[in-house]
């Protein structure tokens, strides 16, 4: 997937942008707060109709005025798209494809799919287990929809099951229904559990390898998956599964009902991830953080082509700092396959470059165009 070319009118500070680029490398730079960040987030809202900043969309008009365009060229599985998305105050955006109305933003899936890394992104590894259940849970939804409707149903009912715990002192027949809704939780989470263990198992064929040569061979990055702890084998089928979460709730009913919380389930799992045999939560450096979660990004993208055939076109926003320069030259240079989008602040960066196209961006205008 290529992104060819991008057109923005009043999107954030933006007025008019028109950008062609090149199928591999494009490095973004300029100083704070000149655009850089919110033509990655332009390309991302094409792929998916969301932005991972913004919670409504009229966030991203430029202020003071009432709509915003995004048009984007993109060549994908042999053919070229336009993908177009007009964003309004006050009334629901409007997505084309091919000039064609979108009924749904989930129509656009698989024509431009992304893969971003952020700097909020470093509590992948830095912070309690959601955010690493949210990176597994977006990677494997881009793969498989089965997941991402297991996912949806468990959330669903998960939260009934919430509502039932913390209410029942207060209304005791709401316990009436709770055999039914851990029966359908342990159907789904088992779903849930087979398939984050598969996704895993593909990671770690991926990701130390990627972090090995990052680090020029000096760091071993492991992952492992922490579960359930009833379940002896995740990679299991979700039959074979779910007596096991069964069990595990039955164990912990009496808890469950005393702290008025869900306490068993696939929605506590975790992707534990050590730098040489150390726990990097807890032990990695800056730039070793760095390393890591790009290399689950860089892994998580080399999965998707393996299933499709396509590379996902990789926004990298802010990922340079913090690296030293080796680390840096990897991410210009040798990241293999597919098109990716590097924003930095500093112009030194430029000189590692070895091929592709430079942009330098100042006020929401791209200056100079190398
Ligand atoms: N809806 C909007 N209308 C107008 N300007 C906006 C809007 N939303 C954000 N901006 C402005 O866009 C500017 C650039 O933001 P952006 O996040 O792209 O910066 P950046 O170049 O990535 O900077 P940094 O290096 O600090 O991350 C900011 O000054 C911000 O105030």
């Amino acid at each position: 997937m290529i992104v060819n070319a991008l057109e923005l009118d009043f999107f954030r500070n933006y007025t008019h942008l028109e950008a062609s680029f090149d199928p591999r490398v494009n490095l973004i730079y300029g100083d704070n707060a000149q655009g850089k960040t919110n033509l990655l987030e332009a390309v991302a809202y094409l792929s998916a109709a969301r932005s991972h900043r913004a919670r409504y969309d009229r966030e991203m008009i430029m202020m003071g005025i009432d709509s915003a365009f995004l048009k984007g060229e993109v060549a994908s599985r042999d053919r070229v798209f336009t993908l177009e998305a007009k964003l309004f105050r006050g009334r629901g955006r409007q997505l084309f494809s091919n000039g064609v109305r979108l009924k749904t933003a989930g129509e656009l899936a698989g024509i431009l799919t992304t893969v971003l890394f952020c700097p909020e992104d470093l509590y992948l590894i830095r912070e309690g287990s959601s955010a690493r259940r949210r990176f597994l849970d977006g990677a494997i939804c881009q793969l498989r929809p089965r997941y991402s409707q297991a996912l949806a149903e468990y959330n669903r009912l998960y939260d009934h099951k919430t509502r039932i715990l913390r209410d029942w002192p207060e209304n005791p027949s709401l316990l009436q229904t709770l055999d039914d809704f851990n029966l359908r939780l342990a159907q789904t989470g088992a779903i849930l559990i087979h398939y984050r263990a598969h996704f895993i198992r593909r990671m770690e064929k991926h990701a130390p390898a990627i972090h090995a040569d990052f680090s020029g061979g000096r760091e071993r990055l492991e992952l492992s998956y922490e579960t359930v702890s009833t379940v002896t084998d995740p990679m299991a089928q979700p039959r074979e599964i779910l007596p096991q979460l069964l069990a595990h709730q039955e164990s912990h009913r009496q808890a469950e009902l005393d702290a008025r919380q869900c306490l068993s389930g696939p929605h506590k799992d975790d992707l534990v991830v050590s730098i040489g045999g150390q726990l990097a939560k807890t032990y990695a450096s800056q730039g070793q953080t760095r390393t890591a979660v790009l290399s689950l990004k860089l892994a998580q993208r080399e999965i998707f082509q393996e299933e499709t055939g396509e590379w996902p076109v990789l926004l990298l926003d802010d990922v340079l700092s913090e690296l030293d320069s080796k680390r840096q030259a990897f991410v210009l240079n040798r990241i293999r396959g597919g098109q990716v989008f590097i924003t930095c602040c500093e112009e030194e960066k430029l000189e590692g470059l070895e091929g592709g196209r430079v942009f330098h961006i100042r006020d929401g205008s791209i200056v100079t165009n190398i």
